[in-house]
């Protein structure tokens, strides 16, 4: 079971698909201090698309009354627990304008665990600059086994939507990655963008237990200890 340590809510996704592949190289951060590993995920899109107010809504529970222009990278972080495991979920908040990342880029991609990729539902072009976003990405040598996530955001302008959930999810199986149609405004919604970070917790933190789990294999010796343990219980 995962639970949010801070707030003890579950969410269930509004996931659209779920094809992504189940094996990645992933050696998460830990926190020395309290031997608490750091899940470091990064936002990425283009700029206004609400990439702040996700990463608000996710690690502080509201909405920001006001967001200006990210400068270079904000982080955020939440302390979460999944399985009895204490995990930090470390969210690199990129900016979105070009004038404002060009410095800050290899640092977004050095040792990222996850990647999430926002569009703005209601803005034709933030959809089709998402091929981009994924062009830079895998630039910077961003393995493809990466899980990597899809996020149509502002879902609450109903009357405004430019990009239909089909033509999204074909973007998405194209990639590889989840779809999440949600909105960081829309307090109904919360459940759901919790969801979009929770749920590559999740799988990281089952990735990085089969890793382990193959570890062992190749030395024989506590095989069937470590194929007993319990399935992951990702929320998508
Ligand atoms: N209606 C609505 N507005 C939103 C939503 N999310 C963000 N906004 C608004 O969209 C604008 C941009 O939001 P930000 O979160 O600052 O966008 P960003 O992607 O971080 O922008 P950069 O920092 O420039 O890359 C702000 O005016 C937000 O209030 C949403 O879900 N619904």
């Amino acid at each position: 079971m995962a639970n949010e340590a801070t707030e003890n809510r579950r969410g269930t996704a509004n996931v659209r698909n779920a094809n992504l592949t189940s094996s990645f190289d992933l050696s998460a951060s830990l926190d020395h201090s309290v031997q608490t590993r750091i899940f470091k995920i990064i936002v990425i899109g283009d700029s206004n698309v609400g990439k702040t107010c996700l990463t608000f809504r996710f690690t502080g529970g509201s909405f920001p009354d006001k967001t200006e222009a990210t400068i270079g990278v904000d982080f955020r972080e939440k302390a979460v627990e999944i399985e009895g495991e204490k995990i930090k979920v470390q969210v690199w908040d990129t900016a979105g304008q070009e004038r404002f990342r060009k410095s800050m880029v290899e640092h977004y991609y050095r040792n990222v665990h996850a990647v999430v990729f926002v569009y703005d539902v209601t803005k034709m072009a933030s959809f089709q600059n998402l091929k981009t976003w994924v062009q830079e990405c895998d630039g910077h040598r961003v393995s493809p086994s990466v899980p990597r996530v899809l996020v149509g955001n502002k879902c609450d302008l109903v009357d405004q939507i430019q990009v239909p959930s089909s033509t999204a999810l074909k973007f998405a199986d194209a990639h590889n990655m989840l779809l999440f149609e949600t909105s960081a405004k829309d307090p109904k919604e919360s459940q759901n963008v919790d969801s979009i970070f929770m749920c590559l917790a999740c799988r990281l933190k089952a990735q990085r237990s089969l890793l382990h789990r193959d570890v062992m294999r190749e030395d024989g010796r506590l095989r069937l200890g470590h194929e007993s343990e319990p399935k992951s219980t990702c929320p998508c």
